[in-house]
Parts: C-alpha cells; structure tokens; sequence
C-alpha cells in the first residue's frame, strides 16, 4: 500500500506531462497556423477624427442624472469612442459586458479579434490582429485581451477616443491568476505540495525563469499587459516613464475594489447614463477555491510583483483625487443608486438571486469557459418567465464573454476547438 501511492502519483503526473505536451504543442501549432503572418505594407492612411454614430433615440432619453441639466436637456454628450485595456484578472469580463451592451445600443463598431478571444496575446497588438481590418478603417471600440501596443491603437480608433483601464491589488491579483492560469505556466508543474502557491510566493527565484512558457503570468502581469518588460528591476527608471505613459495615456484608470465608484466615474468622464453601468458580476470563483493569503504571503506577493505594486499605488492616488473632485458626498449617493438598480435587475434576471457552480447551470449558452483541470467559475441561470421588457437584457446581462462575441458575429473557431479538445480528455 505505501509503494502504491508514488507509483500512482509518479503515472499521474507522466500523464500530465504528456497531455500537456502534447497539447502545448497542438495550441502553439494552431497559434502559428492562425497569427497574421503580415505585419507589415499596411498603408499609413489617417483615422477619421471621430467615427461616432449619430446619436440614437436612446440618448435622447429624459432621466436625470449628472450628464443632464435640470430641464433634462443634456449638458454633455456621451463618447463613443473607447479603448478598454483589458487586463487579465481585474473584473475585466464584467466591464467588457457593459461595454458590449453600451456597444449594440448605440450601434457602435467594434474592432474585434479573429477567430479567438484575444488579440494573439501575449503578441503586442497589431492592427492586422483585428477581424476584417482594412487600411484607414475606423471602430468605436476595441476592448480584448491584447498586450497593449500604444502606436498600433492608435491607428484603429479615432485620434480623440477615451483609454480606460482598471487594476487590482497585485497580492489578490497573482492569487487570481496563479488559480486561473497556473497550469498552463509549466514552471508551476515543479510545485509538488498542497499549497502551491504558498510554495511558489516563500521563494519564487526557486521556480521562476523570465523565459519560461507563459511566464509573465506570475510576475507583474499587470505591467506586462501595457505592454512592458515585467522582468525589469522595479528600480529601473524606465518604470516610472512607463507609469507616467500610462498616466499620459490613459483618462481613466478604475480599480476593482472600487468598481461601482469606478463605473460612476467613468459615467461623469465619458458622459454615460446610469442605465448604461447596471452589471452582474463575471467570471467570479466559487470562494472554496480562493487560497486566502496570511500576511506573510501577501507580504511576499507583493514584494515579487513589485513593478505592479508600484502601478497600483500610483493609480490609486490618481483614483480618490478623481473621487475628491466628484464629491464624496455625491459619490456615496450615485454608488447607492447603483447598487439599487443592481439589486432590482437580480431580482428580475437571475433564478435565485445568486451565481451558482458551474454543474448546476442549466443552459449550456450560460457555461462561462473555465481554467484548465478546474470548473471553479461561476456561472448563473437566467429566471424563467421574465417579463418582455426585460427578457433581452437579462440575457445579454449574464451571458459569458465567449457565447456574447460569438453573438456579436466573432468566430471563434480556436476557441472552440480547444475547448471540445478538453471536453474529449475530461481537461
Ligand atoms: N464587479 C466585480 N467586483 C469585484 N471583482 C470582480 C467583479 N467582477 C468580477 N470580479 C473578479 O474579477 C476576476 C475575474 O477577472 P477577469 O474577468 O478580468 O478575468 S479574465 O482575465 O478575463 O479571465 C475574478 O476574481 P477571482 O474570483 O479572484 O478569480 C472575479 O471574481
């Protein structure tokens, strides 16, 4: 019986490294097959200066909120044009489906990836990436995951589109992504205890090589994201000029902790209604899986994503001065205003009131994708016999990322793929 165990966990992991393997393989193979191979020839011909639609019934409408004089005439009008950074583990799927939802609304033109989710992440962005890309097209929006590249966005979106972003706390962060990410990272598969990511944060020099597969997933994935080398010391002076590029770049930075006061400053920048910002929750983990950090770890999280400590620092001072200017006062109250329209399109939409596991979500268009070897996401089922008015919304409302481009005309076919792949070997 003592000889058993080794022997069976020594079979489990060669199959692990097998199917790994060999499906590492598979997906670098079909990523070759599927990047665009032509980066270069492309015409420099100027964007449109804004390529907003024209305004739709829906703008016109009356309700007062801080975008609207008295008489319920508008003071400003809302901007269309929008860059989202989408960075990875930050309650970015939730933002993106009200960026979605404000997109088919106003009838806005989104740049939207080919065939897969990302814009060939962790490749820099590059105008070709987009699906249908012609020289001197011009979108509304672009907001997939994509490993920023300032000057190639530029070149899609029009010359005065609004950069929005958000952040978390680096410690929570890594948690996040250590669980969501983590196996396809083979450095982790040296981890061999209970508590891997305990084991990888008391000294993780031990495990990690900047030119490991999928690396930057453990290390300052936030800076990475914008596009820098997350490898750098955090000393380095080229830290602060890229902060200050980001500060430059973006108009607003939001922050996940903070994500309704967020959202209610992105309304005031961008000139949006409150109707606009309703959410639920995505993408969210059931708490069992959550490896709560003593403060040691957290210590030590932070200390390794040092770069990504320093980005969040700096942005959330930029935060509650933004917050000051609002008005603290005015902030509470829209917050609560949030949260209440929140709580009434719960109790319409979701069967329950609450995300439920993954195996017991009943429609398959409601599955949100899950991390590999895990069905730790959340996911909901939508109320049956929802009322006309609100029967759409609802939907759109709780449909996952992938189902939702899918809607929006995005083939998805190496997406799909590899997910009938990990249906086939039960990954
Ligand atoms: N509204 C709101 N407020 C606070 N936190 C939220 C919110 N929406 C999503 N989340 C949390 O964000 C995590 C998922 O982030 P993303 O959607 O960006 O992930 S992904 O990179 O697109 O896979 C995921 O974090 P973890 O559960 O810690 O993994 C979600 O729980």
């Amino acid at each position: 019986m003592m000889v058993g165990k080794p022997v069976r966990q020594w079979r489990s992991v060669c199959k692990g490294l097998i199917l790994g393997g060999l499906l590492t393989t598979c997906m670098i193979l079909l990523y070759c097959l599927s990047a665009p191979e032509v980066h270069f020839g492309l015409q420099e011909v100027p964007v449109p200066f804004s390529c907003a639609h024209r305004p739709s019934p829906a703008h016109s409408s009356t309700i007062s909120n801080s975008s609207h004089h008295a008489s319920g005439q508008r003071a400003c009008s809302p901007k269309m044009d929008v860059m989202f950074l989408k960075t990875h583990k930050t309650a970015s799927s939730t933002f993106l489906n009200i960026l979605f939802r404000f997109g088919e609304k106003h009838h806005l033109k989104f740049a939207f990836p080919n065939s897969r989710n990302d814009f060939f992440y962790p490749s820099p962005f590059h105008r070709s990436q987009v699906k249908d890309y012609r020289p001197g097209m011009c979108f509304n929006i672009i907001c997939n995951h994509m490993r920023f590249n300032a000057a190639e966005v530029a070149n899609v979106l029009p010359a005065d589109a609004s950069y929005i972003t958000i952040l978390r706390d680096p410690a929570d962060l890594a948690e996040s992504s250590f669980h969501y990410f983590g196996r396809v990272v083979p450095l982790t598969w040296k981890l061999s205890g209970e508590d891997k990511l305990g084991e990888f944060l008391t000294d993780p020099e031990l495990y990690y090589d900047p030119e490991g597969f999928n690396s930057f997933y453990l290390k300052n994935l936030l800076f990475f994201d914008f596009g820098e080398d997350n490898n750098v010391d955090p000393h380095d002076p080229k830290v602060e000029v890229a902060i200050d590029a980001i500060a430059k770049r973006f108009q607003l930075v939001m922050l996940v902790e903070y994500f309704e006061e967020s959202l209610i400053l992105l309304k005031d920048a961008l000139c949006w209604d409150m109707e606009d910002l309703v959410f639920f929750k995505l993408n969210a983990r059931k708490g069992s899986t959550i490896s709560r950090l003593t403060p040691e770890l957290r210590a030590k999280a932070l200390e390794w994503n040092a770069i990504d400590w320093k980005l969040y620092q700096y942005f959330n001072g930029t935060f509650w001065r933004k917050v000051d200017a609002y008005g603290r006062k005015r902030m509470a109250k829209d917050v609560m205003e949030l949260h209440r329209r929140n709580a009434e399109m719960t109790s319409v939409c979701i069967e329950g009131g609450r995300a439920v596991d993954a195996g017991n979500i009943l429609e398959t268009s409601m599955q949100p994708w899950q991390p590999i070897g895990e069905k730790s996401i959340m996911g909901y089922n939508l109320k049956k016999n929802i009322d006309k008015v609100h029967r759409k919304l609802c939907r759109k409302m709780l449909t996952p990322e992938l189902q939702y481009l899918t809607d929006m005309g995005v083939n998805l076919w190496i997406t799909r793929l590899w997910g009938h792949i990990r249906e086939i070997i039960h990954w």
